[in-house]
């Protein structure tokens, strides 16, 4: 499962266990992106950091990994790569990518979009808000699955930071835990690509949390 993971939510992971429920997956690679590409006109936290929490939050599931594959390619994130990476680490595993209603329905604007089908089989899950559709997509190469409805997004988990709500239970404890550690979200001061998951001294607004 591929994703900017800013931060992982539980939206995310269970699409994740739905998926690797229903087609008995051995594992579930959760691999952040570098730069994603099509978000490059918002700020995205430093990948070290997003790659961090998804290990924290993936840590007590045995069929959960986390790859680093996009963030150490240096240059834009294309699934078409993540793909080919992870098959050359795997050469003799079936590739499933997971991918949310809305991230589907933009998959045919993804770079090689036409090379992707024979790389691996597409799982296209349910997300609130966006309607679930394998339109124009290869129906051989493409499944959709209902999976419960979470009605979080990392955009709504930042904004909510930001104003000092709460976000327990809307990601890991972990992950709440890290991103008062980090300072995240807070100032909206963690851009990418100046890396420093260095540990700050604790500031006034860490109870905002
Ligand atoms: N609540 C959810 N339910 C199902 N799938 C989801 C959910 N949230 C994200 N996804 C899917 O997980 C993948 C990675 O999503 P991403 O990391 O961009 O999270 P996001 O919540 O959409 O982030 P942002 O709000 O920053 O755009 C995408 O395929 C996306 O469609
Ligand atoms: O390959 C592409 O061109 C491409 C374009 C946009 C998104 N993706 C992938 O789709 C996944 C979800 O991306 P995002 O931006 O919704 O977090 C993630 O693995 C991205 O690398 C891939």
């Amino acid at each position: 499962m591929g994703g900017t993971f800013d931060p992982i939510h539980h939206g995310h992971l269970v699409a994740a266990s739905e998926v690797q429920s229903r087609f008995d997956l051995d594992e579930v690679v959760f691999v952040p992106t570098g730069q994603p590409w099509q978000k490059a006109d918002r700020r995205v936290t430093p990948a070290e950091h997003r790659y961090l929490m998804t290990v924290v939050a993936t840590a007590s599931n045995p069929r959960f990994t986390v790859s680093r594959v996009d963030i150490d390619r240096p240059g834009p994130t294309y699934t078409i790569d993540t793909l080919r990476d992870l098959k050359a680490e795997r050469p003799d595993a079936e590739l499933f990518f997971i991918t949310g209603a809305d991230a589907l329905a933009e998959i045919l604007s993804w770079k090689d979009a036409e090379r992707m089908w024979d790389l691996a089989h597409f799982i296209g899950v349910t997300r609130p808000g966006h309607e679930l559709s394998g339109k124009g997509l290869p129906e051989d190469r493409v499944t959709l699955q209902v999976v419960p409805a979470m009605a979080i997004s990392s955009t709504d988990c930042r904004s909510r930071v930001a104003d000092g709500q709460p976000v327990w239970y809307l990601v890991p404890d972990g992950v709440v835990q890290y991103i008062n550690k980090y300072h995240l979200y807070s100032d909206r001061q963690a851009t990418w690509p100046r890396v420093d998951p260095t540990p700050k001294p604790p500031r006034q607004r860490q109870e905002v949390l």
